[in-house]
């Protein structure tokens, strides 16, 4: 297998020199020799290196997820607690020319896994009046060079056909991140692949307002950038720290005119709904969480059992930030709530409790949106993916608040070969 990560040449190569495939190729296959010769010395590293999972956290899983997702723990268990499984997403920045690394990608295998509106549609792009056909791989006019936004001018007029492109491999290949360099917007992003699906839920369209109420990192912020050019789009983040590095994420991907449209807040998203009722047409809750993948991999036993403790909090917090949410956004309009765990006390509970104390609240399906047409890339739960025979009668949407098994949303479950999640998304909508 070939890691990337270890090659560091190739990347400094691709940072600097930024273009000229043969370049990139050639460092590749440097990379490649490089690669081959440091197989031996990993290997035998292997034990050495590896992550060591916490004891009190598997144990509380085991006994929780065991029972709530019956045999599937088993298989889930097994990719959580083998991180040289797990897969990465690379997602590309439409702000800046992304050729050469869409051409690597491809060399190495990757292919892309969510395809937006307007993939496939004749886009005007302003600056040129060049019509491109976009294929996959490449959205920009191919034969017009002065159409072409680069890195190198990363300022440059940013309305380019909304388009969100993620690469995956289907082995754990790992793409190095890229590095920060001042006055450079960087040309992807790494991440989990199912955390582009509460974006995807959120279905922001042109002009909307959104609201990202628990922002920080920043992943889903760039990842809604990605797909389309809201008319605003507030990034929540109380915690100083975090807010920081929201704020050097955006400043990595985003052109600078686009600072008027995409702003910071520092509020407890709590009060959020209060200070700010009815002003979004979309907002998104990616609420704090028990991050199963990172928590099971706490440093020690007392920040595992700390952990532990502060998971029994996390349920109330979230249904507060799921109330002010539904409170931010007009009648009409939509809320997404995401977590990173399979715990069902932090998904089907929370989004239970508050659709009970908010009339005008509706649930909506995902199953024809997102879980069918993407069950080829990603592992959900039974019931996502369920198609009733005819025979059947379908759960409708006033008989799900009342079916207690009824997980309200649907939540990617990390499987060998499909090692995305966990990932639970549940859309909200409220009524007019
Ligand atoms: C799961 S992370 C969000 C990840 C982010 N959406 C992304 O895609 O990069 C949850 C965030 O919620 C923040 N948070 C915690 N308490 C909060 C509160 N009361 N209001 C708003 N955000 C809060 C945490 O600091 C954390 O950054």
């Amino acid at each position: 297998m070939l890691v990337l990560s270890r090659c560091d040449r190739f990347w400094r190569k691709l940072g600097c020199e930024t273009g000229g495939t043969q370049t990139i190729l050639r460092a590749l296959s440097d990379c490649q020799t490089d690669q081959l010769s440091s197989q031996k010395t990993e290997s035998s590293n292997k034990q050495t290196k590896a992550k060591s999972s916490c004891h009190a956290l598997l144990d509380r899983f085991d006994q929780q997820y065991s029972k709530e997702l019956g045999d599937l723990w088993a298989s889930v268990r097994s990719v959580l607690l083998e991180p040289r499984s797990w897969q990465y997403g690379v997602m590309l920045n439409r702000f800046c020319s992304v050729t050469d690394t869409t051409q690597i990608l491809q060399l190495q295998g990757f292919s892309t896994l969510l395809l937006q509106k307007g993939v496939t549609e004749k886009h005007t792009l302003p600056d040129s009046g060049c019509i491109s056909e976009c294929p996959p791989s490449d959205f920009c006019c191919p034969t017009d060079g002065a159409s072409l936004v680069t890195s190198q001018h990363p300022q440059s007029e940013p309305s380019l056909p909304p388009l969100l492109q993620c690469y995956v491999h289907p082995s754990p290949l790992r793409f190095p991140s890229q590095a920060h360099r001042h006055g450079q917007l960087k040309q992807y992003y790494l991440l989990n692949a199912a955390s582009l699906l509460p974006v995807l839920a959120l279905n922001v369209r042109d002009g909307e307002k959104v609201l990202d109420l628990c922002a920080a990192p920043g992943g889903k912020a760039l990842a809604i950038m990605q797909s389309a050019n809201p008319a605003l789009l507030c990034c929540n983040e109380p915690d100083r720290h975090r807010r920081d590095r929201l704020a050097k994420t955006l400043e990595s991907f985003l052109p600078t005119s686009l600072n008027s449209g995409v702003i910071v807040s520092a509020e407890d998203g709590r009060s959020f709904g209060q200070n700010e009722p009815g002003v979004y047409d979309k907002v998104l809750v990616d609420a704090p969480c028990s991050n199963d993948r990172s928590w099971l991999y706490s440093s020690s036993s007392q920040q595992g059992e700390q952990r532990l403790r502060e998971r029994a909090m996390l349920p109330t917090l979230q249904a507060e930030l799921l109330k002010s949410a539904l409170l931010a956004v007009r009648p009409g309009g939509v809320v997404v709530y995401s977590t990173c765990t399979l715990s069902s006390y932090e998904n089907c509970s929370v989004v239970r409790s508050v659709l009970n104390e908010f009339p005008e609240a509706e649930l909506e399906d995902l199953q024809e949106e997102i879980a069918f047409p993407l069950s080829q890339y990603f592992a959900f739960n039974p019931y996502a993916t369920h198609r009733p025979s005819p025979h059947e009668p379908s759960l409708q949407p006033q008989r799900w608040k009342e079916s207690y098994h009824h997980p309200l949303g649907i939540l990617v479950l990390p499987q060998p070969g499909k090692t995305w999640g966990p990932m639970y998304l549940s859309r909200i909508r409220r009524r007019k």
